[in-house]
C-alpha cells in the first residue's frame, strides 16, 4: 500500500489536538501583517531574522533549544494588540486544524505574557471566545481554553493572574477549562509552583504542566506528587524511569506528546528517537500534537505522517492512539461518545481499504 494512501487515512482519522500554543500557530505571514497594522516594529535592527518574512522562516529552521525559540515567540506576540488580532489568529488555526480532521481541541494561551505588556485580560480572551464560536459553527470543532502561566516570571505574577481569571468567574463559566504552565523550564522545576496549583485544585480547576521536555523525569515526578497535576505536557524524558512509567499508566496520566517539536528544540535527533514504540507498549495514555505548529513545520496531520514514516503503524494501532485522545480529554462524556462514533466510522471505511494493514 503506498504511503499517501496511508496519509490520507491519517488526514481521515477525526483528531483530538491537546498540546496547542495559539501564540505558536501565529504564521510569518500574519505575524508581519499585524505588526504593519498596529505600528510595531519587530527588532530587525538586533536580529537580522526580522528582516522578512523567508529570513524569519528559515530562522525557525535552526532553533538551537527550547530557549532559543522562545525568545522569536515571545517577541511575535508583541504584534497581538486587540481582540481582532487575537480573533484572527484562532480562527486561523481552527480553520487549518478543522481542515485535518482535528475535531475537538484544547488551546493553552499565555495570558500573563500579554497582560504583562499591557494588553488586558479580557482582550485576549474576548478574540479567542469570539474564533471558538465561529469556529464551532463553520467548522463543528469543539473546543477549549487552557490558560497557561509562565514558569520565567516569579510565582507572585502567576498568582495574580490567576486569581483574576478565578475571580472574575472565567473557570466558573466555561470560558476557561483549566490552567496549565510553560516556557523555559530546566531552571524551574515544577516544586517552585505548589501555591499556584494548590490554589488551582482548592477552586475544582484542572491542572496540566510542561514537565520532561528538556528537564528530566524527576520533573514529571514532581508534578504528579506536589501539583497533584493530571495532565502532563510532552513527558517525553518519563522513559527515565520505570516507576514513574508504571504510575502514569495506572493512573491513565494523559502525556500530550509532540514529536517534531522535539526534534525542532533538539530534544531528540531524529523522529526515530521519538518513543513512540515505547508509549505503545507501555500503556500509558498520550496524544499526538503540534505544539507550536507555525514554527516547527508542521501541523498535527504532519506530525501523525512523519511518525508513520518512522514507524510504520497498523491501522489497529493508529486507531488506538485515537481512541485514547478522546479519552484523555476534558470534554463531556457525551462529546466522546460522538467523537468515538466518528472514529469508528472512519476506521470501518479505511479497514476496508487497506485491507489489514
Ligand atoms: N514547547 C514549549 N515548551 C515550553 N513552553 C512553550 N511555550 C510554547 N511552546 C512551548
Ligand atoms: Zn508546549
Amino acid at each position: 500500500m503506498c504511503k499517501s494512501q496511508f496519509h490520507e487515512f491519517l488526514a481521515a482519522l477525526p483528531k483530538c489536538e491537546h498540546h496547542l500554543h495559539i501564540e505558536g500557530t501565529f504564521e510569518p505571514e500574519l505575524l508581519f501583517e499585524l505588526a504593519a497594522k498596529n505600528n510595531i516594529t519587530l527588532p530587525a535592527d538586533k536580529d537580522a531574522a526580522f528582516a522578512s518574512i523567508e529570513a524569519l522562516k528559515a530562522r525557525y529552521l535552526t532553533f538551537a533549544n527550547l530557549d532559543d525559540f522562545l525568545g522569536y515567540y515571545y517577541i511575535a506576540m508583541s504584534a497581538l494588540i486587540d481582540a481582532a488580532d487575537f480573533e484572527a489568529l484562532a480562527y486561523a488555526y481552527f480553520s487549518k486544524a478543522a481542515s485535518q480532521n482535528v475535531r475537538h481541541a484544547e488551546v493553552f494561551f499565555d495570558a500573563q505574557v500579554h497582560t504583562e505588556r499591557g494588553v488586558a485580560f479580557e482582550t485576549v480572551v474576548t478574540g479567542l471566545k469570539a474564533a471558538q464560536r465561529r469556529a464551532e459553527k463553520d467548522f463543528g470543532i469543539t473546543t477549549e481554553l487552557i490558560m497557561c502561566l509562565v514558569k520565567h516570571l516569579p510565582l507572585p505574577d502567576a498568582m495574580k493572574t490567576f486569581a483574576h481569571a478565578r475571580d472574575g468567574g472565567f473557570f466558573a463559566d466555561g470560558t476557561l477549562l483549566a490552567v496549565g504552565m510553560d516556557s523555559s523550564e530546566a531552571p524551574f522545576p515544577p516544586k517552585m509552583w505548589t501555591e499556584l496549583y494548590d490554589a488551582a485544585k482548592a477552586a475544582g480547576i484542572k491542572r496540566t504542566i510542561h514537565a520532561g521536555e528538556e528537564g528530566p523525569a524527576d520533573y514529571v515526578v514532581q508534578a504528579l506528587d506536589l501539583l497533584d497535576a493530571q495532565r502532563i505536557d510532552h513527558g517525553l524524558r518519563s522513559f527515565e524511569d520505570d516507576a514513574l512509567i508504571k504510575r502514569l499508566v495506572e493512573q491513565k496520566t494523559l502525556l500530550t506528546t509532540c514529536p517534531l517539536s522535539n526534534l525542532k528544540l533538539q530534544c531528540i535527533k531524529s523522529i526515530s528517537e521519538f518513543p513512540l514504540r515505547k508509549l505503545l507498549d507501555s500503556g500509558v495514555r498520550f496524544s499526538i500534537n503540534s505544539d507550536d505548529p507555525a514554527y516547527f513545520g508542521g501541523y498535527i496531520l504532519e506530525n501523525y505522517c512523519v511518525l508513520q514514516d518512522t514507524f510504520g503503524l497498523t491501522v489497529k494501532e493508529w486507531e488506538s492512539i485515537v481512541t485514547g485522545a478522546v479519552l484523555g480529554s476534558w470534554c463531556s462524556e457525551e462529546r466522546k461518545k460522538q467523537l468515538l462514533a466518528e472514529i469508528d466510522g472512519v476506521i470501518s471505511t479505511w479497514s476496508a481499504k487497506l485491507g489489514g494493514q
